[in-house]
């Protein structure tokens, strides 16, 4: 059996300062190439999850493992080139910078990413066939991102999340400003896409109408305990 893309054991954390917020994650694992919805309402701690998934924060005990690597034991800036080698993220508000271009935006992760950038022969062909695939106009890799409608710059924070094939791509809430009806086809070319490259997908929001297009729904509740305290 191949190990997890993804698993945490036993993790705590609690964020430094006034905060006084902690999270305890006792076990979580999402398998290769399986797609999973963590479910849980505003505060219970999702993004804080994300961001130790992500290794932008240290869990303060237990293991957070992506392809079996164990984040704590790499210094951070070995920390931040695993990242963008083995994790697409795709941010809440997408955070394209907004006066590179399309391509520019799509092409970013794989500048600090150089097993990522060997898998791309050609970085402006991958750019415009992910573009395509994702439903966005011909011509658009040259416009830059600030001119972007919303639904035109998450369709391109997926297919920077994907260029070069990560094998976890996690996602905050990407859906949070579209209507029911382009929820449905934005979720479509991503899922398609996503299991074009065999990638596994964490995603996390606080609407449970998501839950059937994913392989498995989490709740917050049952995986995690968190903890505010009044200071
Ligand atoms: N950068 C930070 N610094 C200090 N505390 C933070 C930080 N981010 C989050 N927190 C604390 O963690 C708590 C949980 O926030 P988090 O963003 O993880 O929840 P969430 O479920 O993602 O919420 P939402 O759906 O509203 O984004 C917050 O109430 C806050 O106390």
């Amino acid at each position: 059996m191949t190990a997890p893309v993804l698993s945490l054991s036993g993790v705590r954390y609690a964020w430094p300062g006034r905060t006084a917020f902690s999270i305890e994650v006792e076990a979580l694992s999402v398998a290769h190439g399986e797609t999973v919805l963590l479910l849980g309402e505003s505060g219970s701690g999702k993004s804080t999850l994300l961001s130790l998934i992500c290794g932008t924060v240290l869990a303060d005990q237990g293991v957070v493992a992506v392809d079996g690597q164990d984040l704590s034991q790499l210094s951070s800036s070995a920390r931040d080139r695993f990242r963008a080698e083995w994790i697409g993220v795709i941010f809440q508000q997408f955070n394209l910078l907004p006066f590179g271009t399309v391509q520019d935006n799509i092409a970013l992760p794989l500048r600090f990413a150089p097993t990522r950038r060997d898998r791309v022969l050609d970085v402006a062909g991958e750019a415009a066939r992910l573009c395509s695939a994702l439903g966005l106009p011909g011509g658009i890799l040259t416009e830059k991102a600030a001119r972007l409608s919303v639904g035109q710059q998450q369709r391109v924070a997926v297919a920077r999340a994907l260029i070069g094939e990560p094998s976890l791509i996690v996602a905050d809430e990407p859906t949070s400003a579209l209507d029911a009806g382009s929820q449905t086809a934005f979720l479509d070319l991503m899922f398609q896409q996503i299991t074009a490259c065999r990638a596994s997908l964490l995603m996390v929001s606080h609407d449970p109408a998501l839950g059937q297009y994913f392989d498995r729904v989490v709740r917050m509740e049952d995986v995690a305990r968190v903890e505010r305290r009044m200071t």
